[in-house]
């Protein structure tokens, strides 16, 4: 679904990472992990299109991005859901109205308004669906994210540090919702420096530790 060919990228200086080859495969986990300024977020970047190698090609569902114009990019991306690693929502709308923003951008908003509920109780969000993101906490904040990155039905959900300003047991929480996506077959990638989660998921799905370091990706250890 994703593959990256030999693929490099620089912002303009040094290349932060050449030659790397990635394929996401339908029902495939990947964790991402590697120190920070490695180059994770932008490597996410290249997967859900945002970004262009520099060398090097990157296919989504078989059309390369390089060239891709851009409607097509905007409808490829909608297969792709993406938690970002600052979660950001519009502060004005309230935290259901966020989460179904896609599909109403879209102009899918009476199914939308169909889906949300089951939705919003999935992330056990119902409570908080009619108030302003400004008063989720960390871990709502996550949860909500996820909620607005899954309301497409995307096949690939790609994530950033999804659990960095959560709790333990928040992040579990968060995990569990992962694995119960890619358990109806979803791909997942997932970008964190927390081997805690890592180590946790491995307990419950087949999931690959990809390590990004030295301009280069490897597989990790059967340690993690
Ligand atoms: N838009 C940009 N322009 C120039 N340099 C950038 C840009 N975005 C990131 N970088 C640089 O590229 C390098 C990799 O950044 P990236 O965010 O991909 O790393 P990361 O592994 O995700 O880091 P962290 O774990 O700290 O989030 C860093 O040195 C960063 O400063």
């Amino acid at each position: 679904m994703i593959e990256l060919r030999d693929v490099a990228y620089s912002y303009g200086g040094g290349e932060l990472f050449s030659g790397l080859s990635l394929v996401l495969a339908p029902g495939s986990f990947h964790f991402l992990t590697g120190p920070s300024g490695a180059g994770k977020t932008t490597l996410l970047k290249l997967c859900y299109g945002d970004l262009v190698p520099t060398a090097g090609e990157v296919a989504l569902f078989g059309e390369t991005t390089r060239g891709m114009a851009r409607d097509g990019l905007a409808l490829t991306r909608r297969r792709i859901g993406v938690v970002h690693q600052d979660c950001q929502f519009l502060d004005h709308l309230s935290v259901a109205e966020n989460v179904a923003l896609p599909l109403s951008v879209a102009g899918r908003r009476a199914e939308a308004e169909a889906y949300l509920p089951d939705l919003m109780a999935w992330v056990g969000l119902n409570r908080q669906a009619g108030r302003r993101p400004p008063e989720l906490s960390g871990g709502e904040r996550q949860r909500a994210a996820l909620a607005r990155a899954v309301i497409m039905s995307p096949d690939v959900i790609i994530a950033d540090e999804p659990t960095g300003n959560i709790d333990w047991e928040m992040s579990q929480r968060l995990l569990a919702l992962l694995v119960e996506l890619n358990r109806m077959g979803k791909a997942v990638l997932i970008a964190t420096h927390d081997l805690n989660l890592i180590r946790a998921a491995k307990a419950q799905v087949a999931a690959r530790t990809l390590r990004l370091k030295g301009r280069q990706l490897m597989m990790a250890g059967a340690e993690l």
